[in-house]
C-alpha cells in the first residue's frame, strides 16, 4: 500500500483559510493526485478532490458525520443534535422529515411566495436612488419562508430576525466579536424556534399540516419519540437559515447578468435557457469549499490507506470546476447544461450523491426555483442599472460576495 501524498508544512489551516476555494485542488494538481494529507486545526486530515473521491466520500458505509464537524461551526451555522451528525438509520429516518417538505408543488408556493413579495417590493425600489439588493433579497427570503414554514413573522420582527438568520451563514467562520454574535443569534433564534415548536404541540399555533413548522414538531424519531424542543428547533432552521441563504446564490445570479450581459437578451428570447443559467451559477460561483467527515472503519481506495477516526474532507468547488469533468471549467458556459447527463458525483454545489441516503442538500431544488425566479424577473420585468461598484467577490470571505453587495440605481418596472 502507498503512503498518501503529504502538503508542505506542519498544518495547513492558514493556507486553507487564505484559499479556502483552491487550496484542496491546487495542492491535488502541484502532487499529481486525487487526495493529500494534511493537518487542519492540528488534526490530522485526508484531503480530496473530483468526482471519484466524491464517489468514495459518498458511499454509504466508509465514512461518517458524528463528530466531524468543528465545534465553533456547530455552535453558529448548523446547531447540535441536528439531522448534519446524524449517520445510518437515524440519518435516513430523518431525512424523510426535510424531503416530505420538497414536493413540486410546495416549492412552487414558496416561489410564488417570493414573486408576491417582489411585486410588493419593486414600487418601494423605484422611489429609492439606489438599492442594496443583497439586503432586500434577504428580507423578502425571510418573508417568505416564514410565511412558509407556518411561521408568525411580526412586521416588528423582520429585520432582526433577518440579522440573526444571515450571521448563522455569514459569519459563521469568523473569529472574535462576529463569531460571538452568531452564537448569540443562534442561542435567541433556537428559544425562539422551541417555543413555536411547543406552542404547536400544545395546540395555541395551528400551521397547515404541510408546513415545515407542524411537520417538525409532529415528527417522530425512529424511537417513536417527538423530538426535544431545542432539536426540533434546530431542525426549523435547519430550513429557514439556508433558504435565507439562497440570496447569496440570488446576487450572484444577478452578477452574472450584468458580468455576462449577452445573456440576458437570451434568457428573455428562450424560456428554457433559465434553469441551464443559474445550474451554471450554481457550478461556478463559489459558496461553501468542502464538507466534512470521519472514517468509519479503517479502509482502503486507490491503494491509500484511510484510518479509522480520521478526518476526511471533499472539496466541492474545486470538483464543480474540475477539467476532467468539465470542459473550460472556468468559463461561464450555460449551454454545457442543456443536454449533460445526470450525475452524482461531478456538480456538488450543495453536496453530492443520493438525496434520501447521504448527505446531499434536501434543498437544492428551493434554492434552483428561488434563483430562476429572481433571474427571470430581473430580465423580464424590470430595467436597473448597475452602480460603479467594485464587483469582486471577495473569496477570502465565506460565502464570497461583493464588497457593497450589489447596488442597484434607477429599478423601474417594465410596463
Ligand atoms: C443557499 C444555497 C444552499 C447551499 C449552498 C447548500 C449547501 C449544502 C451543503 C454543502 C450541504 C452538505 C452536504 C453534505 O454534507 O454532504 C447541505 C446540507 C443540507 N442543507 Fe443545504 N444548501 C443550500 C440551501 C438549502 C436549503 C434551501 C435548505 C432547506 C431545506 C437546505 C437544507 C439543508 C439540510 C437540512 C442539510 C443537511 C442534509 C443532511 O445532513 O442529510 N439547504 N446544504
Amino acid at each position: 500500500m502507498s503512503s498518501i501524498p503529504s502538503a508542505e508544512g506542519f498544518d495547513s489551516t492558514l493556507t486553507l483559510l487564505r484559499n479556502p476555494y483552491g487550496f484542496i485542488s491546487q495542492t491535488c494538481r502541484a502532487l499529481d493526485t486525487d487526495l493529500f494529507e494534511t493537518r487542519i486545526l492540528l488534526q490530522k486530515t485526508i484531503c480530496m478532490t473530483g468526482s471519484a473521491a466524491a464517489e468514495v466520500f459518498y458511499s454509504d458505509d466508509k465514512l461518517i458525520r458524528a463528530g466531524s464537524m468543528p465545534g465553533r461551526i456547530q455552535k453558529t451555522l448548523l446547531g447540535e443534535g441536528g439531522i448534519q451528525g446524524l449517520d445510518g438509520a437515524a440519518h435516513q429516518h430523518r431525512k424523510k422529515m426535510f424531503m416530505s417538505l420538497m414536493g413540486t408543488e410546495h416549492i412552487a408556493a414558496l416561489q410564488g411566495m417570493s414573486l408576491h413579495m417582489l411585486d410588493n417590493y419593486a414600487p418601494d425600489w423605484e422611489a429609492r436612488n439606489e438599492v442594496v439588493f443583497y439586503d432586500k433579497v434577504r428580507e423578502m427570503l425571510t418573508r417568505a419562508v416564514c410565511a412558509w414554514c407556518g411561521v408568525p413573522l411580526p412586521e416588528a420582527e423582520v429585520a432582526t430576525r433577518t440579522a440573526q438568520l444571515t450571521a448563522l451563514f455569514e459569519d459563521a467562520g469568523a473569529i472574535g466579536p462576529k463569531h460571538w454574535a452568531a452564537r448569540l443569534a443562534r442561542h435567541r433564534l433556537e428559544k425562539w424556534a422551541a417555543g413555536m415548536i411547543q406552542q404547536v404541540r400544545d395546540g395555541e399555533l395551528q400551521p397547515t399540516q404541510e408546513s415545515a413548522l407542524h411537520v417538525i414538531a409532529t415528527w417522530r424519531d425512529l424511537d417513536g419519540a417527538i423530538l426535544p424542543p431545542k432539536v426540533a428547533a434546530v431542525e426549523l432552521l435547519n430550513v429557514l437559515r439556508p433558504t435565507v441563504a439562497v440570496s447569496v446564490f440570488i446576487v450572484q445570479t444577478a452578477h452574472a447578468l450584468h458580468r455576462y450581459p449577452e445573456w440576458q437578451e437570451k434568457l428573455r428570447n428562450d424560456e428554457g435557457l433559465l434553469e441551464p443559467f443559474v445550474q451554471e451559477v450554481r457550478r461556478l460561483y463559489p459558496f461553501f469549499p468542502a464538507v466534512a467527515a470521519r472514517v468509519k472503519s479503517t479502509f482502503e481506495w486507490q491503494g491509500y490507506r484511510f484510518p479509522e477516526g480520521c478526518r476526511v474532507l471533499l472539496d466541492l468547488y474545486g470538483t464543480n470546476t474540475d477539467p476532467r469533468s468539465w470542459d473550460a471549467p472556468l468559463e461561464f458556459r450555460p449551454e454545457r447544461f442543456r443536454d449533460r447527463a445526470k450525475n452524482q458525483y461531478d456538480f456538488i454545489p450543495q453536496g453530492g450523491g443520493d438525496h434520501y441516503t447521504n448527505h446531499r442538500c434536501p434543498g437544492e431544488w428551493i434554492a434552483i426555483s428561488q434563483m430562476k425566479a429572481f433571474c427571470r424577473y430581473l430580465v423580464n420585468d424590470v430595467k436597473y442599472d448597475v452602480q460603479d461598484q467594485d464587483l469582486e467577490l471577495g473569496t477570502g470571505e465565506l460565502p464570497p460576495l461583493p464588497e457593497n453587495r450589489f447596488i442597484m440605481r434607477n429599478v423601474r418596472r417594465r410596463r
